[in-house]
């Protein structure tokens, strides 16, 4: 029965230096998970973990409810998709796709895996590009391939190790998008690794946050974004202010004023109210809000970015507030304005800092 991949208590490191510290994580069948962390946070440790390809000092790995912690890596269904592709550049397309078709616990009579390749090819949009060798690819058709071939064998999970990364940015938002369908198309579970947080909210059913080999929040992309759990998952995940807060009564009151609170469960004081640029109003000088001064300003295409400055106070990261403005009317650097929150306010304990 398909259950997915369930991780737990894993801990893991090289030689006597730990990277993982304990990570559960759970990926339903047909889900899509992104494990979100800076460089170093372990991300590909956990991603070898799962693969077999790093054994764990702790902890076990299920996949659809076998245990496979102590399982051979190509005998455990695990497709990978490696950063580049890493096709096999002497094997055609065709030849790439159903190379894990001819051995181990995937292999197929000829006919069969003819088919099986045929129907992957389809998928991913390639079949007239069936007998074209690697190199006369485009990246995202190599990273097409790629998936194809992790797919064929029908693994129970598919780990995707940064596969866009090395991609320029106008081309990564279309093959990303191409894959991800292809992903979607064939009902698979995966596990995708990125460092880049618009990749990770745009794509994923849920995005789990690896800080220095510990998972601080999983939760669906609109959640985190609007409710993280920390003041780093917070910033990590998008850009935002955090200002000191007090919450009494359901009122949260920092030094732009007062609003109603919408965090949950709010956790135990001191706490920080995290202001993301879209959740701030900035007003003429004589309307309501904290009084301020325009720094910089930048346009963005649909929108404004403004820097604003509170007035008392001196110019550093905790006190330059960004706000997302409409180009309607476009304020001037050294203009006075007001600046107050649009609605509704999270709070998160102040301490850790985001680094
Ligand atoms: N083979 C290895 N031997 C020793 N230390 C390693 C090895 N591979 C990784 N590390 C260390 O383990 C830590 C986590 O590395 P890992 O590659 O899992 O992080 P990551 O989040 O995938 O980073 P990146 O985004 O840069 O790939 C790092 O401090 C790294 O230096």
């Amino acid at each position: 029965m398909r259950t997915g991949l369930s991780v737990r208590g894993v801990r893991a490191g090289y030689g006597r230096d730990p990277v993982l510290h304990g990570i559960d994580l759970d990926v339903a069948p047909g889900e899509l998970v992104s494990v979100l962390g800076a460089s170093g946070s372990g991300k590909t440790t956990l991603l070898r973990v799962v693969a077999g390809l790093h054994r764990p000092s702790a902890g076990t790995v299920h996949l659809d409810g076998d245990d496979v912690t102590a399982v051979a890596p190509e005998r455990r269904r695990v497709g990978l998709v490696p950063q580049e592709g890493a096709l096999f550049a002497h094997l055609t397309v065709a030849g790439n796709v159903g190379f894990g078709l001819r051995r181990g616990p995937g292999r197929r009579p000829a006919a069969a895996a003819r088919g099986r390749v045929a129907e992957l090819l389809a998928l991913v949009g390639l079949t007239a590009e069936a007998d074209r060798l690697p190199h006369a690819l485009s990246g995202g058709e190599r990273r097409r391939v790629a998936l194809a071939r992790a797919l064929a064998p029908d693994p129970r999970v598919v780990l995707l190790d940064e596969p866009f990364s090395a991609l320029d940015a106008g081309l990564r938002e279309q093959v990303r998008g191409e894959v991800v369908a292809a992903l979607r198309a064939a009902d698979a579970t995966g596990v995708l690794i990125t460092h880049d947080r618009r990749e990770a909210l745009a794509v994923s059913d849920r995005v789990a946050v690896l800080h220095d080999g510990r998972l601080e929040q999983t939760a669906p992309p609109r959640e985190l974004y609007a409710a993280p759990a920390s003041a780093r998952v917070a910033g990590f995940v998008g850009d935002a202010v955090l200002l000191p807060a007090r919450v009494e009564a359901g009122t949260v009151t920092t030094a732009l004023g007062a609003a109603p609170c919408r965090t949950a469960d709010v956790p135990a004081a001191p706490l920080v109210a995290v202001l993301r640029p879209e959740e701030l109003e900035l007003g003429g000088a004589d309307g309501p809000g904290a009084p301020a001064r325009v720094g910089s300003v930048d346009f963005v295409g649909d929108a404004v970015l403004v820097t604003v400055l509170l007035d008392g106070r001196v110019p550093d990261r905790g006190t330059l507030l960004r706000v997302r403005a409409g180009t309607d009317r476009v304020p001037h650097p050294g203009d006075r304005c007001r600046v107050r929150s649009r609605g509704a306010v999270h709070v998160v304990p102040a301490v850790p800092g985001p680094r």
